[in-house]
């Protein structure tokens, strides 16, 4: 069932308690402001529409790359990021030359009108934002020509593309990113952060130049780079932009310096490669984008995220952050890293979407799991089904067992070449592939349009896998249902998934909810391989 996409993510409210001491120095701050509402005390750059906002936008990127002077103005009580006080500043010279003409409260009104506009729309859509002078979130994909003077090459393409309307994330990071922003964004999966990211990358760069490289995107997966770099050639259509996924064969070329590309999409191994063979040039990067942010800042890719980050040497470059999970470590690295950014959450911080509804089921042991799988097929079976195993081994192993039974059945894992999982994922898209049997290599990112289905077969190893897993259903506003597969060896972890289940509106039975919630990470027990053959 298709729903409208402002549906997502209604009902969900920002944790004021867990930020109760950022909220305590902000009140200390801010002394008589207290009554007022969060938001109001949000953008003060964006009142006016047309030119003058990409006017001021320009003099905001200018201005971020100063140093900071003066008091920022915070939102939601706490200081996330380093902050400019570039926009803040503006205001204040703005406001003197408007109390000449008109006095002090005219301004005042329409300021204070366009921030209560501003504080009722991320009401509406959930979103939360804290950062200096954040602007206002998009009504509808025609601003984006009205406010930013997008081309209609992009309207026409998100109309072919069937996007209606933006989603609650599009609406707020797009025009961050257009005021020359850096942004971290926390959305659900399946909210549409692909277009939040590509579509001002688009509208900053303009025009295909050979001016090297002007935009990277960061992915963690090979698949999940090819499928960003898929979306941004449908989002570029009738343009020349050299859009370019960094595989093997270019990381083999001789001089990638020349390269002629202007948004390169690669995993950060491919790309510290070709940054450390001094092949590639990235000092005019514009644009930075880190996709699936949290993955990239895991201790494995760290270090590669690293020497892409020092590798973008232009000082005014705009880098972005998005996943659908942000924990707090994370959070911390990032303010490390970034500059004035505006932090933006949609819904609540690292929680399931509404749209799936999700099951726990007690499968007592490896046999008792198949049974279950075999008797929830003969009940319904309602293809596209994702199964997530924890190992490549067991999604070899329970491949074993299903390729036997008359369903299209297929598998994927690392041990296959490149080829073999392009056309594994090509077909499950193709839906010549009814279920698909899978490692977490699939798990983040993935836009398989419409599976109905994601079970859990193996609990996953941890709260973010289990949030990305069960988000390959229940995209783009429509529904799906994830079930989870849970044995003895699990049970210290139930808690920590019903608190999802209980957050995204599910029901759990109360002794679960009565369980201890446990600090999880890389739950991998072992277990009884998968099979049924030696009873036959
Ligand atoms: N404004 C929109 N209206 C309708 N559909 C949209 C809109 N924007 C994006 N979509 C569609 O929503 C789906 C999910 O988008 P996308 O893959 O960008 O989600 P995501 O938030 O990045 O998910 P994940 O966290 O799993 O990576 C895609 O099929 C995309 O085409």
């Amino acid at each position: 069932m298709e729903k409208d996409p402002s549906f997502l993510f209604s009902g969900i409210h920002f944790n004021k308690k867990k930020f109760s001491n950022d909220f305590a120095k902000f009140q200390e701050k801010k002394g008589s402001d207290t009554n007022e509402s969060e938001e109001l005390r949000e953008d003060s750059s964006f009142i006016e529409s047309g030119k003058s906002e990409e006017k001021e936008r320009k003099l905001s990127v200018k201005k971020r790359k100063r140093k900071s002077v003066g008091s920022g103005e915070t939102v939601q009580g706490f200081d996330v990021f380093k902050s400019s006080k570039s926009a803040g500043k503006s205001v204040d010279v703005n406001e003197d030359n408007d109390e000449a003409e008109n006095g002090p409260s005219k301004k005042n009104k329409e300021l204070n009108r366009q921030l209560e506009l501003d504080s009722l729309s991320r009401k509406k859509y959930n979103i939360h934002v804290s950062g200096n002078n954040v602007a206002t979130p998009l009504q509808n994909f025609d601003e984006l020509s009205s406010r930013f003077g997008c081309e209609p090459y992009l309207l026409r393409n998100l109309k072919e593309l069937g996007f209606k309307e933006p989603t609650p994330i599009q609406r707020q990071a797009i025009p961050i990113l257009l005021s020359g922003r850096d942004c971290f964004a926390c959305a659900p999966t399946g909210s549409g952060k692909t277009l939040a990211f590509a579509c001002p990358m688009l509208m900053k760069l303009k025009h295909a130049s050979t001016d090297g490289i002007r935009a990277v995107i960061l992915c963690p997966t090979r698949e999940l780079a090819a499928q960003t770099t898929r979306e941004c050639k449908k989002l570029a259509k009738g343009k020349k932009f050299r859009i370019k996924l960094m595989t093997k064969q270019l990381v083999g070329k001789a001089d990638l310096s020349k390269l002629p590309c202007d948004i390169l999409i690669s995993t950060p191994l491919r790309l510290r490669l070709a940054i450390r063979k001094k092949k590639i040039n990235l000092c005019r990067v514009d644009y930075l984008v880190l996709d699936e942010s949290d993955k990239l800042f895991e201790l494995g890719m760290l270090k590669q995220i690293d020497s892409v980050v020092k590798a973008c040497s232009n000082p005014s470059i705009i880098q972005s952050l998005f996943s659908a999970t942000l924990p707090d470590s994370v959070e911390e690295l990032a303010r490390t890293r970034m500059h004035d950014a505006v932090r933006v959450i949609i819904g609540r911080k690292n929680t399931a979407s509404e749209l799936i509804k999700q099951k726990l089921v007690f499968a007592g042991s490896e046999e008792g799991k198949l049974l279950a799988l075999h008797q929830s097929f003969a009940e319904s079976l309602n293809p596209p089904i994702l199964i997530f195993v924890q190992s490549k081994e067991r999604a070899k192993e329970l491949y074993g067992e299903l390729a036997y039974d008359k369903i299209r059945v297929d598998v994927i894992h690392s041990d296959l070449s490149q080829l073999q999982r392009d056309n594994v994922v090509d077909d499950f898209r193709a839906g010549k592939t009814w279920i698909l049997i899978a490692t977490d290599v699939i798990a983040r990112g993935v836009d398989f349009k419409g599976v109905n289905c994601v079970i859990n077969y193996d609990f996953p190893d941890s709260y973010n896998a289990y949030i990305h897993r069960i988000g390959r259903t229940g995209r783009a506003g429509r529904t799906g249902e994830a079930i989870t597969f849970y044995t003895e060896a699990d049970l210290p972890f139930l808690r920590n998934i019903a608190n999802s289940m209980k957050s995204s509106g599910c029901e759990v039975p109360s002794w679960i909810m009565a369980l201890p919630k446990l600090k999880w990470k890389k739950h991998r027990p072992r277990r009884d391989s998968i099979s049924t053959q030696s009873k036959d």
